[in-house]
């Protein structure tokens, strides 16, 4: 098991705590879709995960080792909700501050770390932007630089918030198929927030779905059900099997309130 979560608990303020006696665990390989209404707690869940926010109580095994007060987790890339940068910089310059898992812009990256990141471009299909300047970038390429910023420093486990949002669908479905192939053919376990099920559902093995006393966590397939929508969401919808390039893809109709 990479990360086992048990009886975790989380609050801004004191005694109201967001994060509620969570606890699941993800293999390694594996990718965890979180869902759950806005402001419910999604991108709070992955900041304590990533040891950005610190649990208040509850154990965290990350990699055999108890995270619950650590300041700096080695082998997790974060990829935070898109924004732009507020300064310029070139996708190499921006991913080569990964190598080392942090923002430290003033450690002097090497020629060995540049070799890295032009092979983690390579591999993302985005070696022809590298000496691009990140706000020149579309939204789907910004995201996809993201991502190799976080791989630079070989993480095991990925998490990333919202990764599709804001792309058109030919990008969710780029940036969707990298996380897949990432935990695929490298083993790297994945977690996502994600407010699209039609999306994970084409991603991942496990979900949990975040409410404000409860949440529900198990195989994806038991827990995106027209049930879970409505209970979650407070939307009626339907589940069809589609049939494309004869593989079955299920996806929700969602009918209305
Ligand atoms: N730094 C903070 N201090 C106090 N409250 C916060 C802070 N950050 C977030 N919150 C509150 O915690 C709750 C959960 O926020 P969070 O960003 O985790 O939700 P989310 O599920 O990721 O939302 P969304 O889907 O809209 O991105 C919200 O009510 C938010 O206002």
């Amino acid at each position: 098991m990479l990360l086992k979560l048990r009886n975790c608990y989380y609050s801004y303020k004191p005694n109201e705590p967001i994060l509620k006696n969570i606890s699941f665990s993800i293999k390694e390989g594996e990718i965890l879709a979180i869902m759950g209404c806005n402001g419910i707690g999604k991108t709070t869940l992955l900041k304590c995960i990533a040891g950005i926010l610190k649990w208040d109580s509850g154990t965290c095994i990350f990699n055999g080792q108890n995270t619950i007060n650590a300041n700096r987790i080695k082998d997790i890339g974060y990829v935070p909700q898109a924004r732009k940068l507020p300064f310029s910089y070139l996708v190499k310059d921006l991913v080569v501050f990964g190598r080392n898992g942090t923002n430290n812009y003033f450690q002097s990256p090497k020629k060995e770390d540049y070799d890295i990141v032009d092979s983690i471009l390579n591999e993302l299909g985005i070696y022809h932007i590298r000496n691009s300047y990140c706000n020149e970038l579309s939204g789907g390429q910004l995201q996809m630089v993201f991502i190799a910023k976080a791989l630079a420093s070989f993480p095991k486990l990925l998490i990333l918030d919202e990764p599709e949002s804001h792309l058109d669908f030919y990008n969710q479905f780029k940036v969707l198929h990298t996380i897949s192939k990432l935990a695929k053919e490298k083993g790297i376990s994945t977690i996502i927030n994600s407010h699209y099920p039609n999306n994970i559902m084409k991603i991942a093995n496990k979900c949990l779905v975040l409410s404000k006393d409860k949440y529900t966590y198990g195989d994806i397939s038991s827990i995106m059900t027209e049930k879970t929508i409505k209970e979650y969401f407070y939307v009626n919808s339907k589940l069809i099997d589609l049939n494309y390039k004869d593989k079955n893809v299920p996806s929700f109709v969602f009918l209305g309130t």
